[in-house]
């Protein structure tokens, strides 16, 4: 990974409270894990920054290196690497990402 793909990935998750990164957009996700993780953010009523993967190739590349996990989609809350889809869907049945976006102080409703 190039310093200026690293230094725009770091920028990305440290201006913004909750960034996914993914494949599509949030209105048309274009893998099923990312819709995945999209439904589960919009589940909790959290505002996120979504970065579309696909649109650009170091940044696709780079965010593996930068968390050092191999997939996407990856969360990133308060600039720390949360996990992919399988882990959000962990964490949400166990109550613990809304639990997390509460202390982060990002908007979240209280889960069902
Ligand atoms: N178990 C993973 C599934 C994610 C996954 O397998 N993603 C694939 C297909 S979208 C991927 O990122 N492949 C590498 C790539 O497309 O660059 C998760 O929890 O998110």
């Amino acid at each position: 990974m190039t310093d200026d793909t690293n230094a725009r990935i770091d920028a990305l998750v440290k201006s913004n409270p909750v960034v996914l990164f993914m494949k599509g957009s949030p209105l048309f996700p274009q893998c099923g894990f990312s819709s995945r993780a999209v439904a589960i953010l919009e589940r909790l009523g959290v505002q996120f920054e979504s970065v579309d993967v696909l649109q650009d190739q170091a940044i696709r590349q780079g965010i593996k290196g930068y968390s050092d996990w191999p997939t996407i989609p990856q969360l990133y809350v308060g600039g720390e690497f949360v996990g992919g889809s399988d882990i959000m869907m962990e964490m949400y049945e166990a109550g613990e990402l809304g639990e997390l976006f509460q202390k982060a102080g990002a908007a979240a409703a209280p889960q069902a």
